[in-house]
């Protein structure tokens, strides 16, 4: 594990209501971290597309160039101002050298420097017959590097929505040493019931480290509606916090010793028969 100066902290997860309007969107997220940041969270969480609708539609108008862009300013003062990390959910950002579009989280620690950003590596292109197509890569372009980043705590692990579906990548997060992957994500009415939670209690306990996800809250007047349901997770699968999907804050105290207990007790990673799965990739016919 990397460098930890404490060994528990209150984590929050923001399902925000998002907007049409990204001032509005903005405005309220930042005034949300300062909630959680007064109710004790060091580590806060906002949803993917936290400041545009969520819809291919919307992200070129909606995008912004880092570190130019109106949602990094706010991200930073927040963060500054809460002193606590904020794992700034997900935009939509323009490389103003390509021109090319990814979903992209920015990550700020406690004096609201930008530590680390993560562009969506995995996009969501799905095609369920009858319920839901989506297909991100009509506007996106994928990232091309997996991202962890360290705090007081440990080191944390990212990925978008999607992104929780692969487990290789929290895998290789669990490897390097992070206490933590946590996922702002969108899942929908057709894929969150079944899977949403699931995914992510899989994640926790293939790899015996705490998972979180936020969402946005759920709005049946947009184009797309997210499930909602942000959740916290144990390093035992165990649910420490979770909601609906109105607009709220949820909490849980990380308490780090957690995963040592379990790390203790079914030693899997210490188990691994790397030399019968030595490169997966090549075991394709
Ligand atoms: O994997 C899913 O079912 C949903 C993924 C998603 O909504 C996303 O990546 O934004």
């Amino acid at each position: 594990m990397s460098s930890i100066k404490n060994n528990s902290f209150k984590l929050a997860c923001i399902q925000l209501s998002v907007t049409a309007d990204k001032t509005v969107n903005l405005l309220k997220a930042k005034s949300k971290i300062l909630e959680a940041s007064r109710n004790g969270a060091k580590v806060i969480v906002l949803p993917e597309c936290f400041n545009s609708p969520y819809g291919t539609q919307y992200f070129t108008k909606y995008a912004e160039n880092i570190p130019q862009g109106e949602s990094v300013k706010i991200l930073s003062e927040a963060a500054k101002e809460a002193k606590a990390f904020v794992v700034g959910g997900s935009i939509p950002e323009r490389d103003d050298l390509t021109g090319k579009l990814y979903n992209t989280c920015l990550v700020y620690n406690t004096e609201g420097n930008l530590i680390a950003k993560h562009r969506k590596v995995h996009l969501f292109d799905i095609d369920v017959p009858g319920k839901i197509k989506f297909q991100e890569s009509e506007t996106l372009s994928p990232g091309n590097s997996l991202t962890q980043f360290e705090t007081d705590y440990g080191k944390i692990g990212i990925g978008i929505c999607y992104d929780i579906r692969f487990p290789e990548m929290a895998m290789i997060a669990a490897r390097k040493g992070c206490i933590a992957m946590i996922y702002p994500g969108a899942f929908n009415l057709t894929t969150g019931p079944l899977h949403w939670e699931l995914l992510q209690r899989s994640r926790a306990l293939d790899n015996q480290f705490f998972v979180a996800t936020c969402s946005p809250a759920r709005d049946m007047s947009a184009t797309y509606h997210a499930w909602g349901h942000s959740t916290i997770v144990d390093p035992s699968g165990q649910i420490l916090a979770t909601t609906e999907h109105e607009e709220a804050i949820i909490y849980a105290d990380i308490d780090l010793e957690q995963i040592k207990v379990i790390r203790q007790s079914i030693p899997v990673s210490s188990q691994r028969r790397f030399d019968l799965y030595p490169n997966v990739a090549a075991n394709e016919d």
